[in-house]
């Protein structure tokens, strides 16, 4: 990115992603990050988005911000939509109005789970519950109103901040003993500091060329795979080396941990494209994960 500053606008404030961001981003010098969230910008609220978006002036825009209840999402449908499906296609009308690059955060949940392989971009679609079809027309929406733009489908987030699996574990391990775990669903672990890091260069790049091959859909995963009971079966291997709280991991399967919203029984994504057309690749989730724990326990 050459001469002068540029302005980066992330919607929602207290997200893992958001915050990531605001964190990785003070190392850079050319580039100043606003997080924008409610009350001024509430993607519930379509008539709030174009006015707090161009208040910002920005040169590009990261789409984080989302309804994330997997769960709740399942019989609050009608909010789910509006936020993840409708305001996207807001925020990317503004981003076309300013002529500025769009990168908007989606997930592996757009994907039922049948696959026995990673997922690639051009892999059909078919989400299993409300929470993946809400998103899903978040990618629509966006492809409509603008073709400046990069979908960064992610998974599995997790970081020192907000709610996220990890912080569960750790919580969870305070007070049992025993945590059972399913281990009939894979997919991959992304710290939300290296996807940060990802997504500004994904930006930078956007900011630099025109270049058609940089946009479009794309998987922004961490390395290697796991189910959710390695994951944490790492999680307290890693907590108890650092003297923090761990369980044993009872693993499960799904049938024997109901939830409202069905999830893909394998949702890795392959992130080659990414690779190829951005140079970007996420570190390997083990690698992350002992970093995030390690932050949580030693160097707080
Ligand atoms: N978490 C995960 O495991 C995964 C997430 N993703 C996607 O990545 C993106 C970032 O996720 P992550 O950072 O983990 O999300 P979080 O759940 O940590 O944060 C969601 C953010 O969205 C904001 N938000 C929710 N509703 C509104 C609204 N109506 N108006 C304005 N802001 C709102 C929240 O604001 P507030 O702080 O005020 O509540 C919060 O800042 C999302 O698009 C998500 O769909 C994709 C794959 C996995
Ligand atoms: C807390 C807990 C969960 N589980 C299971 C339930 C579920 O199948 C799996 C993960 O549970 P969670 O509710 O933490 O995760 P979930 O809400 O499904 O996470 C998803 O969030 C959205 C936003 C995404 O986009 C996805 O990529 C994914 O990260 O682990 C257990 O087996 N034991 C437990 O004690
Ligand atoms: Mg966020």
């Amino acid at each position: 990115m050459s001469g002068t500053k540029k302005k980066m606008v992330v919607t929602g404030t207290e997200g893992q992603v958001a915050r990531s961001l605001l964190e990785r981003a003070r190392s850079i010098e050319d580039l100043d990050l606003v997080a924008l969230g409610r009350p001024r910008l509430d993607l519930a609220d379509l008539s709030s988005i174009a006015k707090s978006l161009i208040s910002e002036k920005p040169d590009v825009i990261v789409s984080a911000a989302a309804y994330t209840s997997v769960d709740k999402a399942e019989e609050d449908s009608e909010a789910a939509f509006k936020v993840n499906g409708h305001a996207p296609g807001e925020i990317a009308r503004v981003a076309a109005d300013l002529n500025i690059p769009l990168v908007h955060i989606s997930t592996d949940y757009v994907f039922d789970g049948g696959k026995n392989e990673a997922y690639t971009e051009g892999d059909i679609t078919a989400p299993a519950g409300v929470y993946g079809h809400s998103k899903l027309l978040g990618e629509q929406t966006v492809r409509e109103h603008t073709t400046n733009h990069v979908i960064l489908r992610t998974a599995w987030v997790y970081s020192p901040f907000g709610k996220n699996f990890l912080l569960t574990m750790l919580r969870l391990a305070e007070g049992r003993d025993v945590i059972n775990v399913v281990d009939d669903q894979i997919g991959n672990p992304t710290c939300a500091l290296a996807l940060a890091d990802g997504i500004l260069t994904v930006a930078r790049n956007l900011i630099s060329s025109d270049a058609p091959e940089l946009r479009g859909v794309f998987h922004a995963a961490g390395s290697g795979s796991a189910s959710w009971a390695d994951f944490a079966a790492y999680i307290f291997e890693t907590s108890r080396r650092y003297g923090g709280p761990f369980a044993e991991v009872q693993r499960i399967p799904t049938s024997a941990y109901p939830t409202p919203a069905r999830r893909p029984a394998n949702s890795r994504l392959d992130c080659a494209k990414l690779e190829a057309a951005h140079g970007v690749l996420l570190p390997f989730w083990k690698q992350c994960t002992e970093m995030i724990v390690r932050r949580l326990l030693v160097d707080r």
